[in-house]
């Protein structure tokens, strides 16, 4: 019960719902939320920008120079944008990761309670759905599939993914329109039809039950990722007979981030997005298209800019995705477990301070160092997938410094949510914790 409570603090009901200035028609729109991502303007160039940004970057990446300078860009032509083989695979691999999704196999867990109280079910069984499409894998590549040939194809896999991330948003903007408005997210009701659409209206859209932000979120282009970076590795070995220790290391460095994210993913329903965001365009295509063909971009690097490594040096990027990866996992696991239960014997000691709301907010082990302690270990990682494609060019380094943006701007968000979830407790809190993500630093 007191969860609840807790609850509906974090999703505090928006200004006309309490003050009863709710228009008659449940739909209306609530003009009083403060834009982000740039406001109309940012909603409208993102969804044209960002997908034309994968395109491009795919392309760059595939060209010997793999430089972001070359005037023009080697775009592809047209006839290599579309290929019926890229969205059989798609229409494929979406429904493959539906079924495993519906298995009834691990366990069903209770999302936080939402601003009426009710709590959503979501099945937790992505860790299944990873193994299983990993041993559907190895079968393929048994039976001579030639995975290699996704090098081929990713960048009309790009474009289906692409065109199913705007289907599915255009799809889930309509839909909003039928749904209850305790339904509805509080950033992506503002009544401007382009943001709302790249915000997302509605929080939690399900079909029965079927959720598909949730879904989305974890599955397909998570899964998607790794299994394209395979592709890479089997291009290799088609070209060099071998995969290089570059390749190697990025592969490994990326499945394990990727199963953590599946063998953890309860810790998903109290994210950001999953509590806080609306589906819409922004979520769609960054789960759908983003992820799979950006995240990647390394083990594609590799393929045409083969990288020797010294032993020295693979050992320190080893060294520094292990100081990442503890960092992020066990700060990560240090806040859930509190919030789950802050009397466990792993969290009951730490130091806390209480606030209004009745939840108290960690101000001693990884949360008493900085502010953001997992996002200083996603960033050390995420500087260790580049760093086996050498230093000679800034394209592998794109995730890193996209990723510096997104968490930065994440921080930001978070900030202003807890400030007004917790108000002076909070500013307690950053007096104690001065630093965001990087000690002395930032
Ligand atoms: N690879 C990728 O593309 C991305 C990865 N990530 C990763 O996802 C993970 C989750 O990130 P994200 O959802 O942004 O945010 P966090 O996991 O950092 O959660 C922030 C929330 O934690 C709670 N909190 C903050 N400070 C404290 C404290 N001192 N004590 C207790 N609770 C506190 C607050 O919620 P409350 O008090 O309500 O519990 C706050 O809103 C991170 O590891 C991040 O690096 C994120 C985005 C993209
Ligand atoms: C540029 C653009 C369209 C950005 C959209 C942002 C999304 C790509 C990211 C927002 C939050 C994410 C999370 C993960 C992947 C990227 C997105 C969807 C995540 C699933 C990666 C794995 C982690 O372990 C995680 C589960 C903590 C994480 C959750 C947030």
């Amino acid at each position: 019960m007191s969860d609840n409570v807790e609850r509906l603090g974090t999703q505090r009901a928006p200004v006309s719902f309490q003050t009863g200035n709710m228009k008659p028609n449940k739909h209306k729109a609530r003009h009083s939320v403060e834009k982000e991502f740039g406001g109309s303007l940012g909603a409208t160039c993102i969804p044209v920008f960002l997908p034309l940004t994968v395109l491009y970057l795919l392309s760059i990446c595939r060209s010997p120079a793999a430089s972001l300078l070359q005037w023009p860009p080697p775009l592809p032509p047209a006839s290599q944008l579309w290929d019926p083989r890229a969205a059989f695979a798609i229409v494929g691999w979406m429904t493959l990761q539906s079924f495993l999704y519906l298995l009834p196999i691990g366990k069903v867990s209770e999302g936080l309670a939402l601003i009426d109280g009710s709590r959503l079910k979501y099945p937790i069984n992505g860790f299944y759905a990873l193994s299983i499409t990993a041993l559907l894998l190895m079968m393929c590549i048994f039976l001579g599939m030639p995975l290699g040939y996704l090098f081929e194809l990713v960048v009309p896999l790009a474009v289906c993914a692409i065109g199913l991330s705007y289907i599915l948003s255009m799809y889930l903007y309509i839909r909003s329109f039928w749904e209850p408005k305790h339904a509805l997210s509080l950033g992506g009701n503002t009544g401007n039809p382009l943001y709302d659409f790249f915000m997302g209206r509605e929080l939690n859209p399900r079909i029965g039950s079927f959720d598909l932000k949730y879904f989305c979120e974890l599955r397909p282009g998570l899964i998607g990722w790794v299994v394209i970076n395979l592709g890479m590795l089997m291009k290799e070995v088609e070209l060099r007979d071998s995969p290089s220790l570059a390749m190697l290391l990025v592969n490994g460095f990326q499945l394990l981030y990727v199963t953590d994210a599946l063998w953890n993913e309860e810790a998903v329903l109290s994210t950001m997005d999953i509590v806080h965001d609306g589906f819409g365009f922004m979520l769609a295509f960054g789960d759908l298209a983003w992820v799979p063909f950006t995240y990647g971009l390394q083990a594609m690097f590799l393929v045409i800019h083969p990288q020797s490594l010294s032993v020295t040096g693979a050992t320190g990027i080893l060294l520094l995705n292990g100081i990442g990866y503890y960092i992020f996992r066990w700060s990560n696991s240090q806040k859930n477990q509190f919030r789950r239960d802050p009397t466990h014997e792993s969290v009951a000691h730490l130091e806390t301070i209480a606030t209004a709301t009745g939840k108290r907010l960690l101000v001693s082990g990884w949360w008493g160092f900085v502010r953001h302690p997992n996002y200083l270990g996603d960033l050390l990682m995420a500087l260790a997938w580049s760093l086996p494609c050498g230093t000679s060019h800034i394209l592998p380094y794109f995730y890193v410094i996209y990723f510096t943006i997104l968490l930065i701007h994440r921080e930001a968000r978070d900030e202003k949510q807890c400030k007004a979830k917790y108000g002076v407790a909070w500013d307690t809190y950053c007096r104690r914790v001065p630093y965001r993500i990087i000690p002395y630093i930032y």
